[in-house]
């Protein structure tokens, strides 16, 4: 029935390489490629020993951030990740013969980061060119060591570096992200691995370890993509390798109901849909970068989130839950072939809760009488002036609130100023220190109450909303409260609407409907 390629591309965010290399060669692509037989394809981000904040990424941008400076400082920064690359491979890799040139290797990335940067210091700019060129180091080294990791853990593996797949002119020629980019790239992808390709064709099959950046995009891959761009990378050459399932290996189990750091009740979800999954990330869970889902889904490749520390478990799956699977030309016609898991995804109501911090709200309110046209085009003009999003959005005859995410002192100095402007409209309210709580579901717009349940929830907490919008796609009921009161919120709505026993008794009615249809059909 399927067509299945028994390719299987794994992913591994920085802090996992970091971590738990040994784990990923022993427990994970060793186990796929030898005891389930699959072909295996490695992407890796750059390394972060301990957070990503303090990982290789973040520390090449602080050295590009310093040379804008002129703070000739940088050379600290690059000295600390050349120290920590290359005490790794000592560490790491025994085998004297992959260890001297896992060392070499490093170096000479390295050398190359500092010429970049010197230059950049003389020409008193570092480009957005120059910064995807620093930017790829991290991952260059990230893949080199892993690749030299796999080899001394007897396992063949290549290392593949996509740092250079896009040619000099393509800005000029394109100029966007668009799916003719994708499609090029994807291309390009697969060109640079017809050698594995080949070598798996000959009996000879080899890992490719393959550098999560993957070129100079236009725009530059920080603007065009943002961080956690690896995921994408990984999506693109599951499409290319047309593989069975792309997984994205972290440090948690798969996608839970709420952050299990913060709701302790948080249950691990089967399967989400990639709508779901998508609204989760942009409101506060960082679970997989927005743009990897198009990309596999139209290929109709499952993801599945799975846990570096428990290989066994799981994961998570995300999968539309109205296409049919890769080799099958329509969804499977219900009610005959669905399954249980298929049943048990129909009957919840809300699929979990999610909070993001940082959040300022914007209130103006308008000094005419009605709102005057070309009001709203004023304040959006202002804000994309600051380059400011809004994330929510709520207004009235003469009034408009807006939930705006402030992650850093840059964007709280790019919101005073555009304050500053915005009072040219009306009078200007500014309220700091506030979260956004957004319940996700598909499901949810099939049950009546779950929006009310809400809210009386947070009135009972004695927890003020500031705020309250629902997504336009329906899945998704945000509201703004006070960051104080967001542990207290996730936990209490939670219980309501998402532990076990709520969700049971919620759907209930929804439930003996479904068991019935599910009784006829067998
Ligand atoms: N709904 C959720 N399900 C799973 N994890 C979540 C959720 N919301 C927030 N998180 C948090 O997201 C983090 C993602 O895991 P991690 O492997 O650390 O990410 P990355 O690989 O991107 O660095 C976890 O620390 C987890 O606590
Ligand atoms: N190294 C990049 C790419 C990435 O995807 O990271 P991670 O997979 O660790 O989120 C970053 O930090 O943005």
């Amino acid at each position: 029935m399927a067509l299945q390629t028994n390719w299987i591309v794994q992913k591994f965010g920085g802090t996992s390489v970091g971590k738990f290399p040994e784990q990923i060669v022993d427990e994970i692509v060793k186990v796929y490629t030898t005891q389930f037989k699959n072909n295996v394809a490695v992407v890796c981000s750059a390394r972060s020993s301990d957070t990503k904040a303090e990982g290789t990424t973040s520390r090449l941008l602080r050295a590009c951030d310093l040379v804008c400076n002129s703070d000739p400082s940088f050379a600290e920064v690059l000295q600390k990740v050349r120290d920590d690359h290359i005490s790794n491979a000592k560490q790491r890799i025994s085998n004297p013969e992959l260890q001297k040139n896992l060392i070499q290797d490093t170096i000479a990335e390295l050398d190359l980061v500092e010429k970049y940067l010197n230059a950049s210091q003389v020409l008193g700019e570092v480009s957005l060119r120059t910064m995807d060129l620093v930017m790829s180091c991290g991952e260059k080294l990230s893949c080199l060591f892993m690749a030299a990791l796999c080899n001394e853990h007897g396992v063949p593996a290549q290392y593949v570096d996509l740092s250079s797949v896009i040619p000099h002119d393509y800005e000029c020629r394109q100029g966007t992200l668009d799916t003719s980019f994708y499609t090029f790239l994807v291309m390009a992808f697969k060109e640079k691995l017809q050698p594995v390709l080949d070598l798996h064709a000959e009996g000879k099959p080899v890992v490719p370890v393959i550098t999560g950046f993957f070129g100079l995009v236009p725009m530059g891959l920080l603007n065009g993509v943002g961080r956690g761009y690896t995921d994408l990378c990984a999506a693109l050459i599951a499409v290319g390798l047309n593989a069975d399932e792309l997984q994205v290996w972290k440090e948690v189990d798969g996608i839970f109901t709420a952050d299990p750091r913060k709701v302790p009740q948080a249950r691990l979800l089967a399967s989400v849909t990639p709508e779901e999954a998508s609204e989760l990330t942009y409101y506060g869970s960082e679970v997989i970068h927005p743009f990897t889902m198009e990309q596999v889904i139209r290929a109709k490749i499952p993801i599945r989130i799975k846990n570096v520390q428990n290989p066994r478990g799981d994961g998570t799956v995300i999968y539309p839950d109205n296409v049919a699977k890769k080799g099958e030309s329509t969804p499977p016609h219900p009610p005959v072939t669905l399954s249980n898991s298929f049943f048990e995804q129909r009957r919840r109501g809300a699929t979990a809760i999610t909070s993001k911090s940082d959040i300022y709200v914007v209130s103006i309110h308008s000094n005419k009488k009605t709102l005057s046209h070309g009001f709203l085009a004023q304040i959006f003009t202002t804000l994309d002036k600051y380059k400011l999003v809004v994330d929510l959005i709520s207004t009235s005859e003469v009034h408009v609130s807006m939930a705006l995410p402030v992650p850093d002192n840059e964007s709280a100095k790019a919101l005073k100023k555009a304050v500053e402007e915005l009072k040219k409209l009306g009078s200007v309210e500014l309220t700091k220190k506030l979260v956004i709580i957004s319940l996700v579901g598909k499901q949810m717009k099939q049950f009546i109450g779950i929006a009310g349940t809400m809210f009386t929830t947070l009135a009972e907490q004695g927890i003020n909303i500031e705020m309250i919008s629902q997504g336009a796609n329906e899945i998704n009921i945000s509201c703004v409260i006070d960051e104080d009161n967001a542990i207290k919120a996730l936990q209490s709505i939670h219980s309501k609407l998402l532990d076990l026993n709520s969700e049971v008794e919620l759907g209930k009615a929804v439930n003996e409907k479904l068991e019935q249809i599910k009784r006829l059909a067998l």
